[in-house]
């Protein structure tokens, strides 16, 4: 599985309308979930698994329900130093009350999507996440663990794309941190004491323009960014559950890929983390297995 652009599905072109003014008559007063962050970087934690980091931990960003014609008013007014957001919300029953909107989700190209979603043995569509994003903003290096379509449908984003392989040049935080998922490594200024393979990594470039879609294969790493072109960015995603990787159905085929060898480190450091009941155990015991006998 591999990423890749393509800039002629017209997958969301009913949505390529979808400038402010029209979001404010078809959202207007609906709450929609925007995160607020101090800096440029928007990196997601999980505020589920704070609880596990003492209380060493600070969020980086702050999530709240804003009016979607508060959010609107602050995007046309945003200036550099203003506090920055970034609108991320699903297309759900809460927000999908004007009959144009809903028409204009119909009319999305669905038996494209739905014949890649069939070919490439995905499973089922869970979510479509619309966001907008104050200029200049940055989603930092990370994966995610579902097929994710996305479609650029208003300004500039540049891509920076890792092979799933790339887990040891990238250095996730463990399992448990609320950061789980996310690089360690700050790309703007990457700690090589800390983090010294992160200088052999060796990225791929995508800049996505209205309509263009980027097919993002689960555990590839990316890193994001809302070039500075237009005052705001708009994108669409589409989600689906990855297909079944084992099973009568499918045969495991060897050497295992990237992705299926990140999952199943991930399985260990989990059921580690689930046997020791003290994450402080899981380095030692890990180095125990590791040292004088594989290294
Ligand atoms: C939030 C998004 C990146 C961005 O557009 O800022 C992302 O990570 C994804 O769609 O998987
Ligand atoms: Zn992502």
């Amino acid at each position: 599985m591999k990423p890749v652009v393509l800039t002629d599905t017209n997958l969301v072109g009913s949505a390529l309308k979808w400038n402010c003014h029209y979001l404010q008559e078809t959202l207007g007063n609906n709450l929609c979930t925007v995160y607020l962050s101090k800096t440029h970087k928007f990196k997601y934690f999980d505020v589920n698994q704070t609880k596990k980091c003492d209380n060493d931990f600070s969020p980086p960003t702050e999530k709240v329900l804003m009016k979607f014609q508060e959010f609107a008013k602050h995007l046309k007014s945003w200036e550099e130093g203003d506090r920055r957001l970034y609108m991320q919300q699903l297309l759900n029953e809460k927000i999908l009350n004007s009959s144009q909107l809903v028409n204009d989700i119909l009319t999305f190209n669905w038996s494209w999507i739905r014949r890649q979603q069939k070919q490439n043995n995905w499973g089922p569509l869970t979510a479509n996440l619309l966001m907008i994003s104050t200029q200049g903003n940055v989603t930092p290096a990370h994966f995610d663990n579902q097929q994710n379509v996305f479609a650029q449908i208003y300004g500039y984003k540049r891509f920076i794309l890792f092979p799933p392989e790339d887990y040891d040049k990238l250095y996730p935080h463990p399992v448990w941190h609320p950061h789980d998922r996310q690089s360690q490594v700050d790309f703007e200024n990457p700690d090589y004491t800390k983090f010294p393979k992160f200088r052999e990594i060796k990225g791929h470039e995508a800049v996505l323009g209205p309509g263009d879609v980027l097919y993002l294969p689960l555990y590839w790493w990316h890193h994001v960014e809302s070039l500075c072109q237009t005052q705001y960015t708009t994108s669409l995603t589409f989600w689906y559950k990855a297909g079944p990787t084992h099973g009568s159905s499918v045969t495991t085929m060897y050497p295992l890929e990237g992705y299926q060898k990140m999952a199943i480190m991930r399985n260990v450091e989990k059921m580690l983390v689930e046997t020791l009941k003290d994450v402080n155990e899981v380095g030692p015991l890990l180095r125990a297995i590791l040292e004088g006998r594989y290294t």
